[in-house]
């Protein structure tokens, strides 16, 4: 049985989002602290793979995740499958309920989750929940705990319907991101190729390092897949953490690394002085599609 890192405690979005995708099949996922714990597991061979969430509709890159990849390890990308990001307020009713009956927000003292998930609901945040203090907690589901483990002290968190259920909370106030449109993009991450269904759609990633004293460089990288018609879906540019004022460039480009084209393109960059790694080429998954066989 594939044996999947994610960052938990169980019942984070990262959680469904493996449940989700692998429904049906006999996976066992294990749960770790941190999303740099997870993939530290994979890189000892203690998981065979590590799902992590690497862009959202709402608050962009991950960018921890994205300097893992870069800086901390070296797992090619096998696949990356695209999940809606839900939110929701979670609590212990009781403590929320007035004389009357009704839910009263306002007394929410402090709401625990994890950053990248309080900047999706910052609207709701603003509006519903005056009185509130703001802390980050490692995840979703770490915030989710934390609340019910101390009740009677005016705690919420922000976290996944799972969660609620996991840790026997109420759902305070169901889907609470800015946006209805919210998906976050998980990439899978290891050595061991797992076994999917092919999708219509393969994508590539390479990290680009420009050449010093090359004036126009990006610009030549970027014709070089546009004379080619060659799509970018993404790119974006993370300090190499060397120097101040260095970068490099991680690019999503749409096909394969097998395609005619894309070779070339690379060899290209590469004869200008680019330094190129590429991180993976890998079958891309929307929501409506699931991966596995
Ligand atoms: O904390 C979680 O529940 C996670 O799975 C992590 C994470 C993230 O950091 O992007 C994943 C998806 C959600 O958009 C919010 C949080």
């Amino acid at each position: 049985m594939r044996k999947i890192a994610f960052l938990g405690p169980e019942g984070t979005v990262t959680h469904e989002a493996a449940h989700y995708f692998f429904a049906g099949e006999p996976h066992q996922f294990i749960p770790y602290r941190l999303i740099a714990d997870a993939v530290a597991s994979t890189v000892a061979d203690e998981t065979d793979l590590s799902l992590v969430p690497i862009e959202n509709t709402i608050e962009g890159s991950v960018k921890d995740s994205i300097d893992l990849l870069v800086h901390g390890v070296d797992l090619p990308i096998q696949a990356e499958w695209d999940y809606p990001s839900i939110q929701n307020l979670i609590g212990l009713r009781a403590e929320y309920i007035t004389s009357s009956g009704e839910l009263d927000l306002s007394r929410v003292k402090k709401v625990f989750s994890k950053d990248v998930a309080i900047a999706q609901c910052m609207d709701f945040i603003k509006k519903h929940l005056p009185n509130a203090e703001l802390e980050f907690s490692s995840s979703t589901a770490a915030g989710v705990r934390y609340v019910k483990e101390n009740p009677n002290e005016g705690y919420a968190a922000i976290g996944s319907k799972l969660a609620t259920e996991l840790y026997q909370t109420d759902l305070l106030a169901p889907n609470i991101t800015d946006h209805s449109n919210n998906f976050t993009r998980f990439l899978l991450i290891g050595h061991h190729p797992p076994v999917l269904k092919p999708s219509d759609e393969m994508k590539t990633t390479i990290l680009v390092t420009l050449p010093e004293d090359y004036p126009g460089a990006l610009h030549q990288v970027l014709s070089a897949f546009a004379w080619r018609r060659i799509n970018l879906t993404k790119i974006e540019s993370r300090p190499t953490k060397l120097k101040l004022g260095s970068y490099y460039f991680y690019i999503d480009i749409k096909g394969s690394l097998d395609s005619v084209l894309l070779p070339g393109a690379i060899a290209e960059i590469e004869a200008i002085g680019c330094l190129v790694r590429v991180l993976g080429s890998y079958p891309s998954y929307s929501y409506s599609q699931r991966a596995v066989l």
